[in-house]
């Protein structure tokens, strides 16, 4: 069986062919991926020569950007300092970015807060037209935009690609969106008075994004809040920078306006700080880590700005007994296997009925065999490296744990013979809330099994966390569908769905899983103010 990839939208049919930029090779580009010359080279080296390639023509095609983006500059780092991103297939240094710190952002806000005095004042037609344009040229460059994802976050090219798509939905549908952005006339309760209600872009925004989603978590946040009038200082995670920069020039070629998308990166707790401490900047959006999502909860408490956070999960993927088999097979392995597991809503605990739980176990692993593990430029490969070798240690380590208190592997469960990031597809069985990986995220292609008799216990188990993000369910009883939903403690729930995510429906989270929705016509409202507008000494008449 293979594993679904990932393409949750459609291909605009209005897309236009855009020009390829053509600009000069950059200087920051690391020499050690320019392809060397010489014979034959073995099949690993061959795969590493793969993605030097990409690189290289990444480069004189002017997709590999390595410097942030201020005021519509290109920028380098003030003290010349730079942090260097890798290839997790190959650790091969793929670029040299700038380490940026608190001077750089405090740069980025005031350009940010220059261009919000221009661009909220700015038609909403016209700035759905500049974001539908640049969706145009994120669909026009799906291809390169798909090999920056795979080259520095690893997952397969194919659905690299397919995060392009679904991350440009974002910005379509925030397009679509901003004519929409409607105020309220309530009927007032005095005679002389009339009472509006205005939606106001909110000012000044910092998106901080993780690693996962180099493209999405990003569009996610700055396609609504430039279409609601807010301007944008973006910092993405310092290993995965080259996506959003690439994104970013095609906003400046979309016609946004220099100072509208700054990107920023280098020293996270030193851009975090400034970006919090600023009282321009009112709003802070984060996809990450609810560890980090905590601090700047209480970091933004200092100015008071709104805020909104995407934190961890940690999904339940309930099988009961009477599901069909085959959907909750491929549902499994779509949820859990995307992107190796690295996913803030792949199932971290999958919970399954005694009755179907051997059956469930061995299908499980026989689809999982069948996954191809490699280098994401690998034609056929399903999946990729992890982002890195803290990661891996971290899957090993929630093994261990594991089978320390009696869980069994059935299939694999150690480092993948391809060395460096890569781990193998496993599955373990007899795993219980005692274990490390009931409580925490493995962010893995880890799938363990978790064994229940009734329905009350199941819910009990996949309420059992602080977190409350995504949660699955499998069932032909339509009934228990919609009393199961109710009950899961989660902000989504896919039944007989494993992919859930689309840029129409709200994605977010409840207990420790964040704060406010993104996607969707509520995700609008995060990047709004209601101002309330009272109208006196009207006449009666
Ligand atoms: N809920 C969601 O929508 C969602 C989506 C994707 C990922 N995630 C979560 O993200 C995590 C994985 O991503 P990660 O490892 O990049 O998370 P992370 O929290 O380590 O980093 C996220 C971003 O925050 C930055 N950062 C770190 N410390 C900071 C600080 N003190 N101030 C400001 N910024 C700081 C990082 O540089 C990065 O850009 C997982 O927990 C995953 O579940 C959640
Ligand atoms: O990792 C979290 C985001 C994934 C998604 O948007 O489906």
């Amino acid at each position: 069986m293979r594993m679904a990839v990932v393409r949750m939208v459609p291909i605009s049919s209005g897309t236009r062919n855009l020009r390829l930029l053509l600009c000069r090779p950059n200087s920051h580009f690391a020499d050690s991926m320019l392809p060397h010359p010489g014979s034959t080279p073995p099949l690993s080296r061959q795969i590493s020569m793969k993605s030097q390639s990409v690189a290289a023509r990444l480069n004189s095609s002017g997709f590999l950007r390595t410097q942030g983006l201020i005021a519509g500059k290109w920028t380098d780092a003030y003290d010349g300092k730079t942090i260097k991103v890798h290839n997790p297939a190959t650790g091969e240094v793929i670029a040299n970015v700038p380490c940026m710190g608190g001077k750089e952002t405090n740069d980025a806000i005031s350009s940010a807060y220059d261009a919000f005095k221009s661009w909220s004042k700015v038609t909403a037609a016209e700035r759905s037209k500049c974001l539908r344009k640049w969706f145009d040229l994120i669909v026009a460059h799906k291809e390169e935009l798909g090999q920056l994802i795979t080259l520095e976050q690893g997952k397969p090219l194919k659905e690299a690609i397919g995060e392009v798509i679904y991350g440009a939905s974002f910005i379509e549908f925030a397009a679509e969106e901003a004519k929409r952005v409607y105020g309220d006339i309530i009927p007032s309760p005095l005679p002389d008075r009339r009472l509006f209600v205005l939606k106001q872009p909110v000012g000044v925004v910092g998106a901080i994004a993780p690693w996962n989603f180099p493209l999405a978590m990003i569009t996610r946040k700055v396609g609504p809040a430039l279409a609601c009038g807010c301007t944008v200082v973006v910092k993405p995670s310092e290993l995965t920078p080259l996506t959003a920069l690439a994104a970013a020039d095609l906003s400046l070629q979309a016609g946004i306006p220099p100072g509208a998308v700054n990107v920023v990166m280098g020293n996270a707790s030193a851009i975090g700080d400034a970006l919090l401490a600023s009282p321009e900047v009112r709003k802070i959006t984060f996809t990450g880590s609810t560890a980090v999502g905590k601090k700047l909860m209480a970091g933004a408490a200092g100015t008071v700005k709104k805020i909104s956070l995407e934190l961890g999960g940690n999904a339940p993927c309930i099988i009961f007994d009477d599901a069909d088999l085959d959907v909750a097979i491929k549902g499994t392995l779509a949820t859990k296997f995307r992107n190796s597991g690295q996913t803030c809503v792949c199932a971290n605990r999958i919970i399954v009925q005694e009755g179907i739980y051997d059956k469930f176990a061995s299908a499980l692993s026989n689809a999982v065999q069948k996954m191809q593990v490699g280098d994401g430029f690998h034609e056929g490969v399903l999946q990729g490296p992890l982002i890195n070798e803290a990661a891996v240690q971290k899957v090993e380590s929630f093994l261990d744990d594991a089978t320390s208190k009696g869980a069994k592997v059935l299939l694999g469960g150690k480092r993948h013979s391809l060395g460096m990031n890569f781990f193998e597809p496993t599955v373990i069985a007899d795993v219980n809330s005692e274990m490390l990986m009931s409580r925490e995220e493995v962010f893995g292609p880890v799938a363990p099994l978790v064994r229940f008799k009734t329905e009350e216990e199941a819910i009990r188990i996949a309420n059992d966390t602080n977190a409350g993000l995504a949660a699955y369910l499998f069932t032909t009883n339509m009934q228990r569908s919609w009393r199961v939903s109710e009950a899961l403690e989660y902000g989504i729930v896919g039944v007989n769905e494993g992919l859930v995510s689309t840029e129409v429906a709200p994605f977010g989270g409840v207990k420790q899983s964040g704060l406010g929705r993104e996607g969707s016509k509520y995700g609008m409202d995060e990047y709004l103010e209601i101002k309330y507008v009272c109208l006196g000494n009207m006449s009666s008449n």
